[in-house]
């Protein structure tokens, strides 16, 4: 019988990140007829609001533990956790979101357990000899792999939109079991610590790696993001960016997609003024459908692309915006 424990990321809220059930739906998949879904909640936010959607999700305990004056957000300190609540729940396979805190929280992870690791995967499942098996674009999406993993405990960090969340086929599914408890974390982790935190300015627009439609902007703009910021909103996306447009200063460095950057899988990529080069297309080639809009007919985005738009986008932009608007 397997345990599958999936690390339960959300906000200071307590509002679980949305991905978070995916991974659950995966978990249910891989732990097969007779094995468990375990949840791992680290930190004192509400858990309580959390529960029914990850019973409904097949969630049948969650490991909420809390580290006393250690900052969970430290990756030293979640990792430690991690070692805790496989070790606790007996876990046989660790998933989580492949997040940039994550990665470094598994790799530490590994190190201090063994545990053989895959990021960035597109899909999971058990192969015929019942190893977990991970599936993941390599070389700047030049190539997928398929990975299986040899340890035990596996450990997958799952991509953002890589399988839609599916609910238990219950009537009224059952509310996890919460098992509470106080990690004690070594003084090793504790080396750095957080001595003030500023919260950025709430945005209403989804987060980058897990949105369904984002809007990319590339050098074309020359810095000019208001007309993409105007489709975004119309479409409820998330906005994105080319290297040259973050190194350029004219939106943040957590905006960039690419080999260096974020790694995007939506439903639906619109890129301006992006030319398509093989370091941005390895972040976004997992993308739905691709929309390209550029004043270059022989631009290489246009490859990729599943509609191309040849023209000015300071004209198509808006033209676009409105169109959807009227609808
Ligand atoms: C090690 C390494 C890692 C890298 N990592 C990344 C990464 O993670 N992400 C990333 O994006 N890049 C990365 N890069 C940079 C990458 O190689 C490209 O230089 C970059 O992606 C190009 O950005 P761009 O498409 O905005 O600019 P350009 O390649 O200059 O293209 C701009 C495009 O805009 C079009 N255009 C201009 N004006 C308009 C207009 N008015 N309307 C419509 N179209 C217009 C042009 O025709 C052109 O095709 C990396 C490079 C290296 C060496």
């Amino acid at each position: 019988m397997s345990t599958v424990l999936v690390l339960l990321d959300h906000a200071d809220t307590g509002a679980l990140r949305g991905s978070v059930l995916e991974l659950a739906t995966v978990a249910r998949d891989l732990a097969g007829d007779g094995g468990a879904v375990h949840g791992l909640w680290v930190g004192d936010e509400p858990l309580d609001p959390a529960l029914p959607v990850l019973g409904r999700h097949g969630v049948s305990v969650v490991h909420a533990a809390t580290t006393g004056a250690a900052d969970p957000r430290l990756t030293p300190v979640l990792a430690e956790v991690l070692v805790d609540a496989v070790t606790a729940s007996g876990a046989t396979v660790l998933l989580a979101l492949s997040t940039f805190e994550n990665k470094e929280a598994v790799a530490r992870f590994a190190v201090a357990t063994g545990a053989g690791v895959v990021t960035d995967a597109a899909a999971v499942e058990r192969d015929a000899e019942g190893r977990v098996v991970a599936a993941k674009t390599v070389l700047a999406g030049t190539w997928t792999t398929r990975c299986a993993v040899l340890t035990d405990p596996a450990v997958v960090l799952v991509k953002a939109g890589a399988v839609p969340a599916r609910e238990v086929d219950a009537d009224a599914p059952a509310l996890p079991a919460v098992s509470a408890r106080e990690v004690a974390v070594s003084e090793r982790a504790t080396r750095a610590r957080v001595v003030e935190r500023t919260a950025e300015e709430p945005t209403d627009r989804p987060d980058l790696a897990a949105a369904d439609t984002v809007v990319v902007g590339g050098r074309g703009t020359e810095g000019d993001f208001t007309a993409l910021e105007a489709l975004a909103d119309v479409l409820g996306a998330a906005v994105g960016a080319t290297r040259v447009a973050t190194d350029e200063g004219w939106i943040g460095h957590e905006a960039q997609i690419g080999q260096t950057g974020v790694t995007v899988s939506p439903r639906l990529y619109i890129g301006a003024g992006v030319s398509g080069a093989v370091h941005h297309r390895g972040g976004m080639q997992a993308s739905g459908t691709v929309v390209a809009i550029n004043s270059d007919p022989e631009a290489p985005v246009f490859e990729i692309a599943d509609y191309g738009i040849v023209g000015d986008l300071f004209v198509v932009l808006p033209q676009l915006t409105e169109a959807l608007r009227a609808r």
